[in-house]
């Protein structure tokens, strides 16, 4: 893991990578307040998986090792079958927000206060590094990276710099004001309502956006558990590849969590799991990386909005609360297309007055869930007017083409740019590099759908002059138009 900005990081530069010479003392007796490593090496990867044995981890088939891309991995040992289980970590060496607090006062406070699980694990992390040597979890926390490299840890300023061409520039900045706010609000609530068990030495705000980098970055929802969310020691040493399915879960039978592989893996192969499926931008956010490699899931958001001049935005907005959506409504766009549902959007937004009575029904397939074919072009089956169905590819294309405006931009004024970030430190070019790979990524998907959006309205102008010419009845004309605009979204 590279490292992040300085501005963020937990107070003082110490690298705990478990040390006996701290034996018995708190971080605080040691005036450490710096939690986790900042490189692998392989004395503090002994140490861990020592550590880990004594907790009951099971032999295993896979060794944490410095690998190409993700800083430390876990690397298979030996031959590995297709659905072979693996890891086998005892539920005793998993955190969830019912494990032991080392000062019970502070869980049962907390408990008692009713904290949601994030803002509760995020303080069981700070409590326990606090702890040092005292706490159980000691040689985890000291494996954690130091700086968890998430979003959260980069500085507003480099946000604004790097992201604000991308899909995921507000959300970017809204999940860093979150984390500021969910801290304010435990700050103002808990933290030093009791002082004595939340020194602001260790609550802080620092402490905190580094416990949730590591929480954003490593913890997994088991689904045989009721989804319950858990940091997964060892587990959590896996890295994510697009092109595996394969997660954790919890296995009743053995107790434990278990990996079931999806693919096979020769000795000193990276064995990787799936963080989700999520796009570049997604897995920017919460993990801090962005990936090279493109796959048919990569996706961004675009937003769609009701013109504030629309004459029935109220009875719009109506239908559109009744089916839970408000807006602006995002909508995620892939390599493969443009989902039903943001056309069925830009249709409502397009409709006029006359056809209210569908108004509904567009509402309906704009707020439907999954995958949905276009029949043809349109993403409902009843008529309207071609000039609405023009007017809706229209909004579709204009949104796009601003979304891919701002992309094409970055990335020309980047290219001017190159000398600046041969200046730039290691941590601002990995950012920089980030960003670019995000935006390239980004602009090639706009380009596929911008694509679409325009080649629609052009086929059914020409169709429409065909119909006009011929003075034949719309249906006729319609579905061979039908027939040919169903090639291009099939
Ligand atoms: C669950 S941890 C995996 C273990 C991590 N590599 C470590 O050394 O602690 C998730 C973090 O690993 C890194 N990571 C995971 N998959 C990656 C990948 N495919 N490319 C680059 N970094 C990756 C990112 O820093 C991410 O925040």
């Amino acid at each position: 893991m590279a490292s992040s900005s300085s501005m963020l990081t937990p107070p003082a530069a110490v690298t705990v990578c478990s040390s006996s010479k701290s034996k018995g003392k708190t971080l605080e007796q040691q005036g450490v307040s710096g939690w986790g490593c900042d490189t692998y090496t392989p004395e503090s990867a002994r140490v861990f998986q020592e550590w880990l044995t004594s907790r009951r981890l099971p032999p295993q088939k896979l060794v944490l090792q410095p690998v190409k891309s993700g800083g430390r991995g876990l690397v298979s040992k030996a031959n590995i079958r297709r659905g072979e289980k693996l890891l086998y970590v005892p539920f005793s060496l998993v955190i969830t927000s019912d494990s032991e607090w080392s000062n019970p006062e502070c869980g049962s406070y907390l408990s008692a206060a009713g904290v949601p699980d994030w803002p509760f694990l995020a303080t069981y992390l700070i409590s326990e590094a606090c702890q040092g040597t005292n706490s159980p979890w000691h040689s985890y926390i000291s494996a954690l990276p130091r700086q968890p490299e998430s979003i959260l840890l980069w500085s507003e300023s480099e946000v604004n710099k790097y992201l604000f061409a991308s899909s995921v520039y507000g959300q970017a900045l809204e999940r860093i004001s979150e984390v500021q706010k969910t801290f304010d609000s435990m700050d103002s609530s808990i933290y030093r309502k009791h002082s004595d068990l939340f020194p602001r030495k260790f609550f802080n705000i620092q402490s905190f956006k580094w416990a949730f980098g590591i929480l954003f970055s490593r913890l997994v929802r088991l689904q045989s558990l009721n989804e319950q969310v858990a940091l997964v020691p060892w587990a959590d040493m896996l890295n994510h590849s697009s092109e595996v399915k394969a997660c954790l879960d919890y296995e009743e039978k053995s107790n434990t969590i278990i990996l079931t592989t999806d693919q096979a893996y020769q000795p000193s192969e990276q064995v990787f799991i799936s963080y989700g499926e999520k796009s570049k931008g997604e897995i920017l956010l919460s993990y801090g990386f962005v990936s090279v490699d493109t796959h048919p899931g990569d996706s961004l958001n675009v937003s769609l909005s009701l013109s504030p001049n629309d004459e029935m935005l109220e009875a719009k907005q109506a239908v559109l609360h009744e089916y839970g959506l408000s807006t602006p409504c995002k909508y995620p766009v892939t390599i493969s297309g443009i989902p039903s549902q943001l056309f069925a959007f830009a249709y409502l937004a397009a409709s006029p007055s006359t056809l209210q009575s569908y108004y509904s029904e567009m509402a309906a397939v704009a707020a439907s869930k999954g995958g949905l074919k276009l029949d043809g072009f349109r993403p409902f089956a009843f008529d309207v007017p071609l000039d609405v169905d023009i007017q809706a590819y229209q909004t579709v294309l204009d949104t796009i083409e601003a979304a891919l405006r701002k992309v094409s931009k970055y990335l020309e004024d980047k290219g001017k740019d190159n000398i600046v970030m041969s200046n730039e430190s290691d941590a601002k070019n990995a950012k920089l590099r980030m960003a670019s790979i995000l935006c390239t990524s980004e602009q090639r998907i706009l380009q596929r759908a911008q694509y679409i959006a325009l080649i629609v309205p052009k086929i059914i102008r020409t169709k429409l002059r065909e119909l006009l010419a011929r003075k034949t009845s719309s249906g006729d004309g319609k579905s061979s138009l039908l027939y040919g605009l169903r090639k291009l979204f099939n």
